[in-house]
């Protein structure tokens, strides 16, 4: 699905990634670990194309998409749910969700299946963006990177400041998009690679079929998420 080689990346002079490289495959969930600043949100906007790398190979089912603008890998099948959620706080929930949809062909629908997965989000289809509550933003978001289908899903810390309870669903939904896929119209299944950057050490353990740990731009340690008790992760992440 994807495999991302010897990244490298800088901000002016400062060498951010350093030979980053892993492979995210559908059906399993790839968590990102690491302590603040060593280059995980730097990652995932790599990976997206908002920032640019020096080096390195990104394929995405085999076709290079280094060199792809943001817009061209929305095309590709990448879904995208940024740190701080940036939904469109002046839209309607709809709205929000359609553009979602405004790189696909005219006519698009929102996947119906999205409403059974975030029930609040059909409640509250006229509501402002900005009238949700933190948790209902992030839903928001996770369902607007879906609904145009992605093959791959990446999101940025989708736990930060949000009530246990919905982290609570936010697991369960993610847990049955890797193992399921989203249903895009009757009879028609989207499977997925989920990649994650997540602080909230027990929610990442729970979710991660595989993990990496990163430290000052480079992976330090990776393995199976079953194995992360006993290859004492936790400690290499907490502050
Ligand atoms: N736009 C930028 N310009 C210059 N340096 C930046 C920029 N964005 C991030 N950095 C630096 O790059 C390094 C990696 O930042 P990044 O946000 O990727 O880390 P992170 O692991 O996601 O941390 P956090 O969990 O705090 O978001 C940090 O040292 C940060 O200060």
């Amino acid at each position: 699905m994807l495999k991302a080689t010897d990244l490298h990346q800088y901000y002016g002079g400062s060498h951010i990634l350093r030979g980053v490289g892993f492979e995210a495959r559908e059906g399993e969930i790839t968590v990102i670990l690491g302590r603040n600043g060593v280059g995980k949100t730097t990652l995932l906007k790599s990976l997206m194309g908002v920032v640019p790398i020096r080096s390195g190979e990104l394929l995405l089912d085999g076709q290079n998409i280094a060199r792809d603008t943001p817009y061209q890998r929305v095309r590709r099948g990448i879904g995208y749910v940024p740190q701080g959620r940036e939904i469109f706080g002046r839209l309607t929930v709809e709205e929000n969700l359609r553009m979602g949809l405004a790189y696909k062909r005219a006519g698009s629908r929102i996947p119906p299946q999205l409403f059974e997965l975030f029930p609040v989000l059909k409640q509250m289809l006229h509501r402002r963006g900005g009238d949700l509550s933190g948790g209902q933003q992030q839903q928001l978001a996770i369902a607007r990177a879906l609904a145009a289908g992605p093959r791959l899903l990446i999101l940025d810390e989708p736990t930060e400041g949000i009530q246990p309870s919905i982290i609570k669903d936010i697991g369960r939904v993610l847990r049955q998009l890797a193992d399921q896929g989203l249903e895009l119209e009757p009879g028609q299944r989207q499977r997925m690679a989920i990649v994650l950057v997540e602080q909230y050490y027990d929610f990442a353990e729970e979710l991660a079929d595989q993990y990496l740990v990163m430290e000052r731009g480079q992976v330090i340690a990776r393995g199976r998420g079953s194995e992360m008790q006993a290859q004492g992760v936790r400690a290499l992440v907490s502050v």
